[in-house]
């Protein structure tokens, strides 16, 4: 797998490899500086498992899961400006600028802090869309938790996690970055470090609207609470994956091949499927033999995010 901090070469021959970018010092005064364009990582995460409690007043569902955070995903980067302007310097393909969760995130902070600057942000994005791994939260807490850096605009890390709050459940634990058991919404986080393993996530190219899941009248909805110290994989499930795998027969069929290799299971509302492998080599086998009708990618699990990691640097 790639360094997560090198962009693919067909992203570098789209972005000029030295880039000019507005530096912002302590003062909040800025200096335009020739350097090279810095990738944030983005990375993806999986729902180890995904318990239905409840439903909130608003509609949101009370839940329990293990996010854990993986060491593969998307990267953007940011040159700051002094216009104040927000813009994409690579549109995503079918999501317009004012929708994409990066733009959205830029603008929160932009707002919450009345900085005078402006930011031009290029994304390579590799996650697939709507596919349960978080790809847009993930993209939305790099955007916040990067720019919060470059512009100086100095919100600690439970503010950046709130202000993510607005823009989906799943941006807070992106932002803390940290492998962790979920309850609330998604919000209320207690990181909790898990043995490596290796993950082969799949995806069976359909695409699942979260929306409509939670919005289903089939969801489960009523499975009691666990406490996290009992937690054992074999005693947990994805409340979601019944329902799904009924909709779409895809995912009903890429976890039974699954299943015949390791122990595997739905991520998140779908479409992505995992399984699970103790080595490397192992989850990159199964991979090659897996039907062209299905992509996938080998990832390790890690207990802080790349992206946790370069902000501590
Ligand atoms: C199910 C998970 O993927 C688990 O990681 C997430 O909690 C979903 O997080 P997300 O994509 O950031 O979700 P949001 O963008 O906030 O919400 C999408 C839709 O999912 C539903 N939703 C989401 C999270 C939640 N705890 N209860 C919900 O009912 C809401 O109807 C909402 O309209
Ligand atoms: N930067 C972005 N990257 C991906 N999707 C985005 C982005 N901005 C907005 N979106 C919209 O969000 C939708 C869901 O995409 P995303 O990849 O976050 O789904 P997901 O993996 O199912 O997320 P989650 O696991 O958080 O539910 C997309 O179909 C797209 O319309």
């Amino acid at each position: 797998m790639k360094d997560s901090s090198t962009p693919d070469s067909s992203i570098t021959r789209s972005v000029k490899g030295k880039a000019t970018t507005e530096n912002v010092n302590a003062n909040g005064a800025s200096q335009v500086s020739e350097q090279k364009q810095q990738w944030w990582p983005s990375p993806a995460k999986l729902n180890i498992f995904l318990h239905i409690l409840g439903r909130f007043d608003n509609g949101y569902h009370q839940l329990q899961s293990l996010f854990q955070m993986l060491d593969y995903g998307d990267e953007l980067a940011f040159d700051v400006t002094n216009d104040g302007k927000i813009t994409m310097a690579t549109p995503l393909e079918g999501v317009p600028d004012e929708e994409n969760l990066i733009i959205r995130a830029a603008k929160l902070l932009a707002n919450k802090t009345k900085t005078p600057f402006g930011v031009s942000i290029s994304l390579n994005k590799r996650l697939p869309m709507g596919g349960g791994i978080g790809g847009g939260s993930s993209n939305a807490a790099t955007a916040l938790v990067a720019l919060n850096q470059l512009w100086s605009t100095g919100l600690n890390e439970d503010e950046l996690a709130q202000l993510g709050l607005a823009l989906g459940a799943d941006v807070p634990i992106f932002v803390r970055g940290k492998t962790a058991f979920a309850g609330g919404v998604g919000e209320d986080i207690m990181p909790a470090p898990q043995d490596e393993k290796w993950y082969l996530v799949a995806n069976p190219n359909v695409h699942v609207s979260t929306g409509a899941v939670f919005t289903h009248p089939d969801l489960p909805r009523n499975t009691p609470p666990i406490q996290w110290k009992d937690y054992k994989f074999e005693e947990t499930r994805n409340d979601c994956q019944q329902l799904v795998a009924n909709c779409h027969p895809e995912v009903a069929n890429l976890l039974q091949w699954l299943l015949h290799y390791a122990p595997s299971r739905m991520t998140g509302t779908g479409a992505c499927v995992f399984a699970t492998f103790s080595d490397k080599t192992s989850a990159e086998q199964v991979m090659a033999k897996m039907p062209n009708a299905w992509q996938g990618f080998v990832a390790k699990g890690v207990n802080s995010s790349p992206l946790l990691n370069k902000i501590e640097q």
